[in-house]
């Protein structure tokens, strides 16, 4: 089956619609059974999708976890109720005290935080690395490494990471490979088929795809699926079904808005490439973004979300580019409909295992689903304020 097939038709199984097309919103905590030999029944098969506790799960929320899992090409699919608590829950199944972790260094900056703070107050030692670091990990690796986690591309400076061969160092050193694979979403790359063990989703974004529920899914292989499940189910990670369903709902349609927003935004950053103002496009399907070469390989598209870097600009001139913006709008996020602009500072104080010129400001966009006229003549104006 095609995915575009598959984000029609997976997570629909009758036994969770009962014959309608959405799977139907079960809200609960108690679950009721008629005879103890039922009530038995369900605590045994609690973890395989029997009705047995609100924060188990329902209905609504197998029929996702099966769509995800599926999609991703995992065993099994935990919900989270952000992408963050993904991340967060996803290290915490498998690190304690006395561990450690690589980390990369473009990471999302509240995962950097986790480490920093959380991680590092539990007694979990973090280093950082390149993301270009490719085999050269190997001589990260200590003997209480336990967890090597990638970001790829970085959710803001966008480089591209060498996931099979930085998964296969890994696994020859009994590591356990965790990706944050949110800007591929489950249908433009194979995590799985590159080597990753746990594939981590910030549904928020383009699964979602309206910006109104924050969700994470984090899927696992087989070796790691039950301490991921159980371990995350300990910790009393569970979601709203109404978000489910909005998930759920969201997944149909992630095939048509990823393709509208790749073309919308290749059109974007090729215009872009052309103003005298800017000095490189970090866009994963141009040569100028770094590991690019990885794109090509891994990945099957690309999607609305990337930044540039202008030859110069100050805090003056790069407020004047993004407000009063007619359709690009200012806030935290990705992955809805609408477009996004984000001035980008003090990338520099985010690096600890690499360099980061900031005399250089950088600027993300999420391109969306408006006409990309009125996007580009939108920027167009930017700049013209900005000069
Ligand atoms: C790759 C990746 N992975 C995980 C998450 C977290 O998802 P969540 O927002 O559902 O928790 C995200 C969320 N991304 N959010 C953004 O890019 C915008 N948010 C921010 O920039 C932000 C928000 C709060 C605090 C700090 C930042 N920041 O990155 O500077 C992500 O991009």
């Amino acid at each position: 089956m095609k995915k575009e097939t598959q984000i029609v038709s997976l997570g629909r199984d009758k036994k969770w619609t009962k014959g309608v097309i959405n799977p139907p919103v079960f809200r609960a905590s108690t679950m009721l059974f008629e005879t103890m030999e039922e009530m038995r029944f369900a605590t045994k098969n609690r973890a395989n999708g029997e009705m047995f506790y609100g924060r188990r799960g329902g209905p609504t929320h197998f029929a996702f976890q099966a769509a995800i899992a599926e999609l991703e090409g995992g065993v099994g699919t935990a919900l989270y109720p952000s992408g963050s608590a993904a991340i967060s829950g996803a290290l915490l199944s498998f690190l304690k005290a006395g561990d450690h972790l690589l980390m990369v260094d473009n990471a999302y900056e509240p995962t950097r935080a986790l480490c920093d703070n959380l991680l590092a107050g539990y007694g979990i030692e973090t280093t950082y690395y390149d993301p270009l670091i490719g085999a050269g990990i190997k001589d990260l690796i200590q003997e209480n490494t336990k967890v090597l986690f990638l970001e790829s591309p970085g959710s803001i400076t966008m480089e591209i990471q060498d996931v099979p061969t930085l998964s296969r160092i890994a696994h020859e050193n009994d590591l356990i490979v965790m990706l944050d694979n949110t800007w591929a979403s489950p249908i433009n790359s194979r995590p799985f088929e590159m080597g990753v063990d746990i594939s981590i989703q910030a549904a928020t974004k383009y699964i979602v795809g309206h910006s109104d529920v924050m969700m994470g899914t984090a899927t696992s292989n087989e070796k790691y699926w039950d301490q991921l499940r159980e371990h995350s189910y300990l910790m009393g990670y569970c979601t709203s079904p109404d978000d489910v369903y909005l998930a759920s709902r969201g997944l149909r349609t992630l095939g048509v808005r990823m393709a509208q927003h790749e073309k919308n935004a290749l059109k974007v950053a090729n215009w872009l490439a052309t103003r005298p103002e800017v000095d490189h496009l970090r866009h994963p399907a141009f040569e100028s973004c770094p590991g690019h070469e990885f794109f090509e390989r891994d990945f099957s598209a690309s999607n609305g979300l990337f930044s540039f870097v202008l030859k110069e600009g100050n805090l003056k001139s790069i407020t004047a580019l993004v407000e009063n913006m007619a359709h690009f709008k200012m806030g935290f996020s990705w992955g809805g409909y609408e477009s996004l602009i984000l001035g980008v500072f003090g990338i520099d104080k985010l690096r600890t295992a690499t360099t980061w010129d900031s005399s250089k400001p950088l600027i993300r966009l999420h391109i969306g689903l408006e006409n990309v006229d009125d996007l580009i003549a939108d920027l167009e104006a930017g700049f013209e304020r900005f000069n």
